[in-house]
């Protein structure tokens, strides 16, 4: 198995589910910044799961220990290595899936990859708990990413059927702040009710649902990326499609492929001596490089695949059709648990591009 990704900054993943521990480490930090601990463990909160019913009942702290990279609270420019323990595995619950494939997870991939060696407890190391270490690594970036001014916020932009606001035009910098202070953001305060309400209805029914994720970057500078290979959207896309259950990253307005080409353009205009778009469909890129607009991008995550009604399978022991009926402690929703996620892969993406 490969865990590890970047060009300027080194990410390497590791750990299971239900193993002792999970971590990161990353090379090619900057040396001399004081981190802000109070701010990664707010991170860490808004994605530890057991908080509430919109969750897995699988309560950890997340709580972390850097055990090299930095001195009295500074990067030391040394690879930073930070572990979380896992504290509350129940393994028994997944007895019976090292041969009943669950329908929607890695297992049988997996299973056939691996030679049946994978470790299905929790999801091994395709776990969703593996974006514990990347929201860690994500607040690091995003404290640099500061210091040069780049703001990150996202929001649930549709759970299911429910949907949020876009963002708009002109992105605020205090909208953004407010948005990554928020334990679940959304535009329009009146939507979360609602989204709280159909995450309820599908776990009272032994179901799960997916939904959509906006994010957006501001301040990047224009000039920044390449044509073709190297392009922003292609460099960001890894990062955001490696989060588990991602199934679709787009850029710039949702609606671009329905619209004319008058539409679809973002007029330029100076504003003293800035550039900007009178619209921002392209999402802050043209070309692959960035225009000096907001970067923005949707994420779309599927449904959580461990659900607890009876569903159709096969037992790759017998190598017969069977029945399966999942056991133990899964989000009925994702998307709530992945804001800080996806905000944190695109801290990464941005770090390593500015080198
Ligand atoms: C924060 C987070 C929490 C997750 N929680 C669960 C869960 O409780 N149960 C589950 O089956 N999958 C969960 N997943 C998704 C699975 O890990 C994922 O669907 C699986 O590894 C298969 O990968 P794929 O969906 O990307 O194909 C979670 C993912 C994330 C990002
Ligand atoms: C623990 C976390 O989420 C886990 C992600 C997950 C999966 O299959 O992705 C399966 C569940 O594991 P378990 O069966 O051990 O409770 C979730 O609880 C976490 O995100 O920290």
């Amino acid at each position: 198995m490969s865990a590890n990704w970047g060009n300027n900054i080194e990410l390497s993943i590791f750990g299971e589910s239900h193993g002792p521990a999970i971590g990161i480490v990353i090379g090619g930090l900057p040396a001399g910044m004081k981190l802000d601990m109070d701010e990664i463990r707010w991170f860490m909160k808004r994605r530890a799961p057991g908080q509430n019913q919109m969750s897995t009942p699988r309560k950890e702290k997340d709580e972390f220990q850097i055990v090299s990279g930095i001195r009295d609270g500074v990067t030391t420019g040394a690879p930073l290595c930070a572990m979380i323990e896992n504290t509350n595995t129940h393994s028994k619950d997944y007895s019976e899936l090292k041969v009943n494939m669950r329908p929607g997870h890695s297992d049988y991939p997996a299973y056939i990859k691996y030679h049946g060696y994978n470790d299905v407890r929790g999801g091994g190391h395709f776990s969703g708990r593996l974006t514990a270490p990347i929201v860690l690594a994500g607040s690091i970036a995003r404290q640099i990413l500061l210091e040069k001014g780049i703001i990150i916020g996202a929001h649930m932009k549709q759970i299911h059927h429910i949907q949020d606001c876009s963002f708009p035009v002109d992105i605020d910098d205090e909208l953004l702040k407010q948005l990554s202070h928020q334990m679940y953001p959304t535009l329009d305060d009146q939507v979360f009710i609602k989204m709280q309400e159909e995450i309820e209805k599908a776990r009272m029914s032994q179901d799960s649902v997916g939904g959509i994720i906006e994010c957006a970057i501001a301040h990047v500078p224009a000039g920044i990326g390449n044509p073709f290979f190297d392009s922003v959207e292609s460099h960001l896309s890894p990062l955001l499609f490696s989060i588990p259950a991602v199934k679709s990253v787009s850029f710039g307005s949702e609606s671009i492929h329905q619209m004319y080409g008058h539409e679809a353009n973002d007029a330029y205009y100076y504003q003293g001596d800035q550039v900007k778009t009178k619209t921002n469909h392209n999402g802050g890129i043209t070309g692959g490089i960035t225009n000096g607009m907001p970067i923005v991008f949707q994420v779309g995550i599927k449904p959580t695949p461990s659900i607890s009604q009876i569903q159709e399978t096969i037992n790759v022991q017998t190598h017969t059709n069977t029945q399966i009926q999942v056991k133990g402690r899964h989000d009925p929703c994702i998307v709530p648990r992945a804001v800080v996620v996806v905000e944190s892969m695109a801290a990464l993406g941005v770090l390593d591009l500015l080198g």
